[in-house]
This record gives C-alpha cells, structure tokens and sequence, in this order.
C-alpha cells in the first residue's frame, strides 16, 4: 500500500545515460523544463525544514536560464516554502501539488488557487490528525497553508497506522482526498494535481513557438505530470493538439515516464548536459549570472 508500486503501471522506461541527455534533444526543437523539488532538486532529509537546493543546483538554473529556457517548479511543497527554496531564482511555481500557482514573481496578484480551500474545515482535520498521533513519537505532523501532511520516514514501521489515521480522518470530509508520498500521506482539497498545473503553466509560457515540456520527477505525485507531458492528456488551449513532451523518472520505481534516471546527483549531470546542448543552441541572454549575490558567469 505504502511502496508506491501501482499495478497498473507495465511501461518499462528507458535509462537516460544523464552525461548524454544532449544526444537525446533535437536542435530543431524548443525546450522548456518542468522540475520537481523534494527527491529530484533536493536531497531526501527526515524532517522536511532541514530540505535544501544545493546552491550549485540554483547556479546551473539560473545558467540554463539565461539561455532563454524557461523554467518551472512543480511541487507538493507549499507556495511560501518553494519560493524560498528557490531563493533568490524566481521561476513559475505550481506549488502544493498544483493547487498554488504562481507565475513569474511574487507579487499576490500574481497567484491563483485553483480549486477554493475551506481553511476552518482544515483547520479540523489538522486538529483530529494531531490528536490522532499522540501515542506515536515518530510521527511528523506537516502543517501546510492548504494541506496537512503525515510524514513517518522516522519510523517506517508506521505506514498502516499513518493510512489509518489519515483514512479515518477522511471519512467526514468528502471534499478533500489523500495523496500518498515517500514516507507521507497527506491531506489535499479534491481536484488538484500536478498534470493539470503543468497544463496551466505551459500555457502561460507557450508564445508563438510550440515548446516542448520535459517533467522530472521522483514520486508518485509525479506521475499525473508524466502522463501530461507525453501527450496523454491534451492541451487546455486546443484539444486538437497533443503534447509530445518527456517525462523524466528519477528513480528505478515503475513510472508512466517514457525515460528514468537513477538519483538526484545525476539529475544534475543531466541538467548539466542539457545546459552544454544550450550553449551550443543559443547565445545567454544575459550576461551575469548572480546566485546569493555571487557572480557566476
Ligand atoms: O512534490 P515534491 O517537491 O517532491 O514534494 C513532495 C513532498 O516533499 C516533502 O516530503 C518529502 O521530503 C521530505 C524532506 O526530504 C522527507 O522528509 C519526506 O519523507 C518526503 O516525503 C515535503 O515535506 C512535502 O510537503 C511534499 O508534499
């Protein structure tokens, strides 16, 4: 139930050699990337405050960046919390598991929420989760704006009482449903997933050029977004034109992704592969690179 296995999933993905990620793009093509953070950005941690993007993960987006590539974070994290991963990039963000959108800064006006959140009902769940764990001491309840989160990577033992007791839970709130994660279960509102704000964002970032998407992702959340770049779902825009985009596993797990690499350290070789296909594509746009008041290049 925990292990993230789905019986329906038969694709075997095919291994990208990430050194050579290049030898995979075409130059007659437009990219842009759709990146995961926790498990494809950032290194697993037990308590999921202590997270970080390397600093030299943000130097290669920002380089990659000022190659014109347009770039966006999809993530289970919260909006408030993505962004000062990110920081100081400031990338579109479809944050809490695509219910927080946010497009290019940070101003509010710039933010939408997808499907509307009863914050009092959450604050009920929240409530009952806690009171729920009491006799637990591995447990880490995860208080989010809009979703609440039960991590037990503390304890994996305690998968079936964290499904328990987030079932439970459930059982009285029919508009929010459970997402499962590495080591967590969380609550979110109906409605939301990572598929459609892909969806969402490309849009807004599509001009007149059709670009083509390429998801990384490392977890089951992962896989909606996966089946939305392939072309497995439509355009929001036209439903006449199918998206042929790359979905990229980062991990050995079965995955409706087309491609997988093994781990975080070699989404990076991969991301530095793709940053020399770049270079050899197109002039950067900008000249200096800053990552926290750092010149780069
Ligand atoms: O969509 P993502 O960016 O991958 O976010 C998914 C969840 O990631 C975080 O939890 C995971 O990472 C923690 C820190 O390494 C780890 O302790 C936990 O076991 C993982 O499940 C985050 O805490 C959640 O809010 C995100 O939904």
């Amino acid at each position: 139930m925990t292990s993230g296995r789905s019986p329906s999933i038969n694709r075997r993905p095919i291994y990208i050699p990430p050194k050579n990620f290049a030898d995979y793009l075409s130059y007659q093509q437009e990219y842009c990337l759709f990146l995961d953070i926790d498990g494809t950005l950032a290194d697993f941690t037990m308590n999921p405050k202590d997270s970080v993007i390397p600093d030299s993960t943000l130097i290669l987006l920002q380089k990659i960046q000022s190659h014109g590539i347009k770039i966006a974070v999809v993530t289970g994290r919260s909006l408030a919390e993505a962004r000062q991963m990110l920081s100081p990039l400031i990338l579109p963000i479809a944050a809490t598991h695509g219910l927080e959108i946010a497009f290019d800064d940070s101003s509010d006006t710039n933010q939408t929420n997808v499907v509307s959140v009863d914050t009092m009902e959450l604050a009920v769940i929240k409530q009952s989760i806690i009171q729920s764990c009491i006799p637990f001491d591995d447990f880490t309840v995860e208080n989010k704006p809009y979703s609440v989160a039960l991590h037990f990577r503390k304890n994996p033992a305690l998968a079936d009482e964290a499904y328990a007791i987030m079932a439970e839970t459930l059982k009285t709130h029919n508009n929010w449903s459970l997402k499962s994660g590495k080591y967590v279960w969380e609550v979110v509102p109906k409605g939301v997933n990572k598929g459609t704000a892909i969806l969402t964002l490309l849009e807004k970032m599509q001009s007149s050029e059709s670009l083509c998407p390429i998801f990384m992702g490392d977890d089951i959340t992962d896989e909606a977004g996966f089946v939305a770049v392939q072309g497995e779902s439509k355009s929001l825009e036209d439903d006449s034109q199918l998206i042929k985009g790359m979905g990229i596993k980062v991990g050995c797990e079965p995955t409706h992704a087309d491609y997988y690499v093994r781990n975080t350290h070699e989404v990076t070789v991969l991301l530095n592969s793709f940053l020399s296909f770049c270079q050899k594509h197109t002039a950067p746009v900008e000249a200096t690179v800053r990552v926290r008041g750092r010149r780069v290049i």
